[in-house]
């Protein structure tokens, strides 16, 4: 049937186009089904919705992707198209059924070429989230993630890299870690996501200081220039099914393990990186709640890495609690600009930076010519190289490099203009801190849309507190939100405050 085209300027990362309940009867379909888009010199296939009231009869609504593809045409053929395969193996899944390497990577060609509706891909996270892939079905998820994007060839090596698991507020590290490796000679080329279940993820704290959004041979230029850079691999064509998935993965608030895994390593294996640390963060609240989670995970990012011929090196680090006092861009980034001016700050944050790096250039290994730390050694070389100020003038030069300000000062770094204090309810010591209530109470302040808001932590897990005092500062560019948050934090409040006197048991019955 052929119809004329109205545009919809509205960008939503498929291919969807809009019919009338009228048309779409005489065509014999229903929303979310698949129509066959033809017009002069274009042919794909479209997700279809349906209205009574957007478009009239005869006339098709394009949205924005949709209509790029079919330029100035005025009129289009519409007619039906069978669903991608990848539906019947997303059911495959739910059914317990293990795919194989050719379906999976249907998948992710799928879901690269926008052929998968939101509601499908959330029923992929969903299934993984609760089944996981096992190692096989992983390293072909991983593959097929880095063969259907671009590769970075780089000429030195050996190229290293650090990457998060995540889960734990206020994890900056990166921010210290690249800076130190790259001060110390080793190539870093370090791509980040967006936040998945937190408040700020490394891509949304860099954009403060400079642009984040470079193509593969970009990156390439920049990390050889400096020695590093600290890229959002959503805005490359590097694993370009990561961020489609990660995008659904926020709304939900979940990072299944084994999309985790392939997340991770396909980002890695894409840049060619010869050696990875890798930062699990081990607690509760966090994606690993003991021990024995975290070693299981170690030894299947380990298993994996071996798969792909990239040496990970497991690092588990205490998640019991936030890195550093602050959650939410501007405040993270102020918190590691000051520890990369001043070589201090809080303890949680330079230790874990300094014992990250410091891995790092233990495994930084060229054949022959050795390692750029000894085994043992590579802690305090990391630390020599912040407290000299070498990391604060490498991190000014990746700055300048990636098209920011090489002069910015952690003073310069704004937050949010509205804040309000959250106070001890009593005397006492704080005996319970919950990680999952900072990030929420941070996102509902608005972060990481609004880059000034989050949270300011005064009191840690174990500290002692008189009434009154500031627990928490929270912060955002809006009155509104800070007051949203406000409240919320008081009717579940994410510290716990006790005097030593528990609870006084009577010693008769009250009745
Ligand atoms: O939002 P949650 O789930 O905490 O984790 C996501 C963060 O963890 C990783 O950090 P990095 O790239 O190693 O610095 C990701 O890239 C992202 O920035
Ligand atoms: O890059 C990342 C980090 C954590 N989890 C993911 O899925 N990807």
């Amino acid at each position: 049937m052929l119809f004329q085209v109205n545009p919809f300027d509205i960008e939503i990362g498929q291919y969807k186009v809009m019919l009338n309940l009228v048309d779409a009867r005489e065509l014999g379909m229903n929303p979310a089904d698949r129509v066959r888009v033809k017009a002069k010199g274009a042919s794909f296939t479209a997700i279809l919705d349906v209205t009574t009231q957007m478009v009239e009869p005869g006339t098709v609504g394009i949205f924005t992707e949709a209509h790029q593809k079919i330029g100035e045409a005025k009129e289009v053929d519409i007619a039906p198209a069978p669903k991608p395969a990848s539906i019947s193996y997303i059911k495959k899944m739910m059914d317990e059924v293990n795919l194989t390497e050719d379906q999976i990577r249907t998948i992710v060609q799928d879901i690269v070429d926008n052929n998968l509706s939101d509601i499908e891909i959330s029923a992929y996270l969903t299934t993984l989230y609760i089944r996981n892939f096992d190692s096989q079905e992983t390293e072909w998820l991983t593959r097929a993630m880095i063969d259907t994007g671009e590769r970075i060839h780089f000429d030195t090596h050996p190229v290293v890299d650090k990457h998060s698991i995540g889960g734990v507020p206020g994890n900056k590290v990166s921010l210290l870690v690249v800076p130190i490796v790259a001060a110390a000679g080793l190539l870093i080329p370090k791509t980040s996501s967006r936040a998945i279940t937190g408040a700020g993820g490394t891509s949304d704290l860099m954009e403060i200081l400079a642009p984040v959004e470079f193509s593969a041979d970009e990156i390439k230029e920049i990390a050889e220039s400096v020695g590093g850079i600290l890229a959002w691999g959503g805005a490359t064509n590097i694993a370009p099914a990561d961020d489609k998935l990660i995008k659904a993965e926020y709304a939900l608030s979940i990072d299944p393990y084994s999309q985790m895994l392939a997340s991770i390593m396909s980002k890695k294996g894409a840049v060619g990186a010869d050696s990875v640390v890798m930062d699990m963060p081990v607690g509760p609240g966090t994606k690993l709640p003991t021990a024995a989670d975290g070693r299981s995970m170690a030894k299947d990012l380990i298993d994996l890495g071996d798969r792909l011929g990239i040496r990970v090196e497991c690092a588990m680090t205490f998640g019991g609690s936030p890195v550093g006092r602050t959650v939410g861009p501007a405040l993270e980034v102020k918190e590691a600009l000051t520890m990369l001016e001043s070589g201090q700050g809080p303890n949680s944050l330079r230790e874990k930076s300094l014992s990250l790096a410091g891995i790092l250039l233990e495994i930084g290994c060229t054949a022959g010519m050795g390692c750029v730390a000894a085994r043992g050694e590579g802690r305090a070389m990391a630390e020599r190289i912040l407290t000299s100020g070498k990391a604060h003038q490498k991190m000014m030069e990746i700055i300048e490099a990636q098209g920011g300000d090489p002069a910015v000062k952690s003073d310069d770094i704004e937050i949010g203009e509205c804040s309000q204090d959250i106070h001890a309810p009593t005397n006492g010591y704080i005996i319970s801190f919950d990680n999952k209530r900072i990030v929420e109470i941070a996102r509902n302040a608005g972060a990481p849309a609004d880059k000034k808001a989050g949270v300011l932590i005064h009191k840690k897990m174990g500290q002692v507190v008189k009434k009154g005092e500031p627990l928490l500062t929270i912060y955002s560019s809006k009155d509104w939100e800070v007051q949203r948050a406000a409240n919320d934090t008081l009717r579940d409040m994410p510290i716990v405050v006790e005097g030593m006197l528990l609870e006084r048991y009577p010693r008769y019955s009250q009745i």
